[in-house]
């Protein structure tokens, strides 16, 4: 007969470093889709549901409307200009930092934490200045605000585009410098000239409609763009080779990374037309500035026009700003009162959310899941945490957790359901009660790997209605001893089996029996053989603990033995669970947690 169970760490691989410490809330809770408004310009938060006020440091300068919004929730320390050691020290009495461009959130931020930092905001799209890697190893999350300063900064590649087209820049200043140089600055027309748009997103897309008004003929190269969304903009989709080739202007909108760093380089100079003109309103990095410089003085390139900078500020003796041909903004793209009230609002909402344990949509380094997915899902998200949990409970002592298959059944399209999110909280559901590690959805992955902990998804595609979006989710534990062998399938894995019934989970099949229970409180699963009185005697060794039942179900195997599951709101004592393994006909049974 088996006792009683005892939690155990069935995983033996990488303990987790000691940084990676519990911290109070995790990421993930429901709200009601509302509260994932973007644009919502009304305070939305509800003081009473917070036990202590969580302080949120904003690093950079944030506009006053995402201030107030974070005062209404939080202690907000507005400290700009802080050096990297400043910022280290204070780190650990917050919960949240919000920055902009300018602060540089590196590994040593996360590790001077000390577990408390939550999440981190940024107030604008590009997120280089954020050490991604070291923010999902501690689990604190990275939200940015993706759309407020689209516009702007579209609107100011464009006014760079036609400045630099036309000297506005150069003749303003011979003007101001008591000159009057018509000839001087004779510019080029815009109308029927090729533009390329490099990064073919947001920003770029926004610029290329705005280019098409103006009369210019634009392609693009983005190797990820859709084909439909360039056919609505009425933009060609080119390779990068034919980009460089064609065009008069080149705009920039890509994001800095690996791939696109220094993308424009002396190779690529030397295969664009002879008196090309350059934008960059995207990460001064995709531009080799020195070959840049080459380009200007050779003439390949006739004139450029940058707001960003490799460098920023970049040297006061930089050739490169200092050039007739080169007209130069100190990174104004987002700069606007509009895109700036809505970037904070954006921002500050993501932030306040993330506090409150709600999944963002502008997440950066975890699933980002639309509001009304989120509110669909809820309950399979509660249901595939509490099936890791009771899973990784019924593996023996000794026994290792390597290999865990989750099974899908679903009549939805796999492209029309996404189980990132379900995966992820099957790893919490499987870490958490044998570790002390904060599980999250930003570093479940991370920790399940770091554990050596292989997951496989499985779909089955059912022929049911797709309106609901899963029948049914296993967990698969294979090549793993179970203390309640009947926990065992035909396949010789530990599953367990649920279903969401009325929005409540249910467990519904543990190996090959089956069960039907609200995953609610804890469960006391018991095998016995099927005769009258088991019932009452447990009952009685409970009650006599003054432990509540909360449900009861009894199922009948074909070998003359019943399945008893028990809902029970506390916890018996161990002598409690003594007496009921002592019932001689009990075979076996044990206690789980949810
Ligand atoms: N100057 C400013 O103040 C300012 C303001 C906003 C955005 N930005 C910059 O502009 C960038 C674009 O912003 P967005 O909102 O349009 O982002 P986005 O993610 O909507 O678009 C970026 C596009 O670049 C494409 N891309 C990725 N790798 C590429 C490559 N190797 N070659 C070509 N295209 C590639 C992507 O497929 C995507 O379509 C941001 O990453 C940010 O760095 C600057
Ligand atoms: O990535 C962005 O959103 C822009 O570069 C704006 O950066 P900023 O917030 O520092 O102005």
């Amino acid at each position: 007969m088996a006792s009683a169970a005892k939690l155990h760490s069935p995983f033996t691989a990488n303990p987790l470093p000691n940084h990676l410490s519990p911290s109070p809330s995790p990421i993930l809770s429901f709200p009601s889709p509302a509260t994932h408004s973007r644009h919502r310009r009304a305070p939305f938060v509800a003081l009473s549901q917070l036990t202590a006020k969580p302080t949120i440091l904003v690093a950079d300068p944030l506009d006053r409307a995402g201030i107030e919004l974070l005062k209404q929730f939080a202690n907000v320390d507005c400290s700009y200009d802080l050096t990297a050691e400043e910022l280290c020290m204070k780190i650990s009495l917050c919960d949240a930092l919000i920055v902009r461009s300018e602060t540089r959130v590196d590994r040593e931020v996360f590790e001077s934490a000390g577990g408390r930092l939550r999440v981190v905001g940024r107030a604008g799209v590009g997120i280089e200045n954020v050490d991604l890697g070291a923010a999902t190893e501690h689990g604190c999350l990275v939200v940015n605000a993706p759309t407020a300063d689209t516009v702007a900064a579209a609107e100011h590649a464009i006014a760079l585009l036609t400045a630099m087209a036309r000297n506005i820049v150069q003749a303003d200043a011979s003007l101001k410098a008591g000159k009057w140089e018509r000839s001087r600055y004779v510019g080029v027309s815009l109308v029927g000239k090729i533009l390329a748009v490099l990064g073919f997103g947001k920003v770029g897309s926004e610029v290329a409609r705005r280019a098409k008004a103006l009369g210019m003929d634009v392609i693009a190269y983005d190797p990820y763009a859709s084909l439909d969304r360039a056919r609505a903009v009425g933009v060609e989709l080119v390779t990068f080779d034919e980009a460089l080739a064609f065009a008069d202007f080149i705009s920039l909108h890509m994001p800095l990374t690996p791939s696109t760093e220094k993308m424009l380089d002396d190779e690529a100079f030397g295969r664009m037309k002879r008196g090309v003109r350059i934008v960059n309103v995207a990460r001064g990095a995709v531009i080799d500035e020195d070959a840049l410089v080459r380009a200007l003085d050779s003439g390949i390139v006739a004139q450029a026009a940058l707001d960003v900078f490799t460098e920023e500020p970049p040297p006061p003796d930089s050739r490169l700003v200092q050039l007739e041909n080169v007209t130069a903004t100190p990174h104004l793209g987002a700069s606007t009162t509009e895109a700036q009230e809505g970037a904070a609002l954006e921002v500050a909402e993501a932030v306040i959310g993330a506090l409150r344990g709600e999944l963002s949509c502008t997440a950066v380094n975890a699933p980002m899941v639309p509001p009304e997915a989120m509110a669909e899902l809820a309950p399979y998200v509660a249901l595939s945490e509490k099936l890791g949990r009771l899973a990784v409970q019924l593996v023996a002592g000794g026994s290792h957790v390597k290999k865990v298959k989750v099974t899908y059944a679903s009549s939805r399209d796999p492209s029309d359901l996404d189980t990132r999110l379900l995966r992820a909280m099957v790893i919490k559901g499987l870490l958490e009660p044998v570790s002390t590690a904060n599980v999250n959805l930003v570093n479940a992955e991370f920790l399940a790997q770091q554990r050596g902990l292989r997951i496989t998804e499985e779909r089955i595609l059912l022929d049911n209605s797709p309106e609901i979006p899963l029948d049914s989710i296993e967990v698969h534990i294979a090549d793993a001893e179970s203390k309640f062998a009947s926990a065992i399938s035909e396949t010789g894995d530990i599953k367990v089996e649920g279903r969401v019934k009325e929005s409540t989970p249910y467990l519904t099949r543990i190996g090959c029996l089956d069960v039907s229970v609200s995953l609610e409180g804890s469960l006391l699963l018991c095998k016995q053989v099927d005769q009258p009185g088991i019932i009452g005697r447990v009952g009685r060794i409970l009650g006599a603990e003054n432990v509540n039942v909360g449900f009861m179900s009894v199922n009948r195997t074909p070998l003359k033995q019943a399945v008893m599951t028990i809902g029970l709101d506390d916890e018996p004592s161990k002598e409690a669970l003594k007496k009921i393994g002592e019932i001689q006909a009990i075979e076996e049974f044990v206690f789980l947690k949810l």
